[in-house]
């Protein structure tokens, strides 16, 4: 068994047992419940915005513990004023040391799209995103059978979310992609062997049909590296470990967000 497939077999035990405990219909009385979304796909492609998707990350199978101390407050807040276009909180507590408390706390001090970032198996979990004040979920093409990922990706249409497809190679882009997705991220990390380059981005990008908002995901830790991908088409980047890894992950990010402003204004202002 690969990690994925341990990851995604503990997810369904998890499931079901938080069904048990909170019913669907006391999910329902969430006031998130019936809030408007926030668009992830218009944040992301403002020109006024960098494109950052800044991730709350304490812990990961690949790299064990990142980061212990962070406040999910201080730092969803600092990451929005050095000038990210939106979130992404990790709520896997098992693997990633996340929680809904956390996505809670970022959605009560941001107005901006909040990414739940989590392995995603059943409409129940999409139900509770929104009920925590998520605006957009993620599906992983790995994980999930290209059918069940549509109807997941429906259902979250139903309520108003958004539908990040994560691929990580053109099989899985193929056979995954359907109309019920707004955005594609290219996961440069393959989640089988944790292998991560940024090339995987890089070759990928050409496949995604152009009414999709293309985002790369994992081990971008260079502004340069923006510089280069947004040159081949992205137009987000997801960002999880280059600025958890600090001791202050928001200044990290203000630092790189405003060294790859710089880069931007002189490299791209051919573009
Ligand atoms: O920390 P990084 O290398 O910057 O990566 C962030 C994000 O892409 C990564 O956390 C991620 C991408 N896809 C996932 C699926 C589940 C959990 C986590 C992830």
């Amino acid at each position: 068994m690969n990690i994925l497939e341990k990851i995604i077999a503990d997810k369904y035990r998890e499931v079901a047992e938080r069904k048990s405990l909170i019913p669907v219909k006391l999910l329902e009385k969430s006031i998130f419940f019936d809030g408007k979304v926030v668009s992830m796909k218009k944040y992301v492609t403002d020109p006024e915005k960098s494109g950052i998707i800044a991730e709350f990350k304490r812990k990961s199978p690949s790299k064990g513990l990142i980061n212990g101390a962070a406040s999910v407050e201080q730092v969803s807040i600092g990451y929005m004023q050095a000038g990210a276009s939106a979130l992404s909180v990790l709520t896997d507590q098992e693997y990633f040391g996340g929680s809904n408390e956390d996505l809670k706390t970022a959605r009560k001090f941001n107005f901006c799209p909040i990414l739940r970032k989590d392995f995603v198996v059943d409409e129940y979990q999409i139900i509770e995103a929104k009920s925590i004040g998520a605006d957009c979920i993620l599906l992983i093409a790995a994980a999930l059978e290209p059918e069940k990922l549509k109807s997941l990706a429906y259902f979250a249409k139903s309520l108003g979310l958004e539908v990040l497809l994560e691929v990580h190679d053109g099989e899985e882009l193929e056979k995954s992609l359907n109309d019920g997705v707004d955005l594609v991220g290219v996961n440069n990390r393959n989640l089988k062997t944790f292998d991560v380059s940024i090339d995987t981005s890089l070759e990928l990008v050409s496949a995604i049909p152009s009414s999709f908002v293309k985002i790369s995901e994992s081990g971008i830790s260079d502004p340069k590296t923006l510089i280069e991908l947004k040159k081949a088409g992205f137009d987000g980047f997801l960002i999880g470990e280059n600025f958890m890894k600090s001791s202050r992950p928001e200044q990290a990010a203000y630092n790189f967000i405003k060294e790859f402003k710089k880069l931007a204004a002189s490299e791209l202002s051919e573009v």
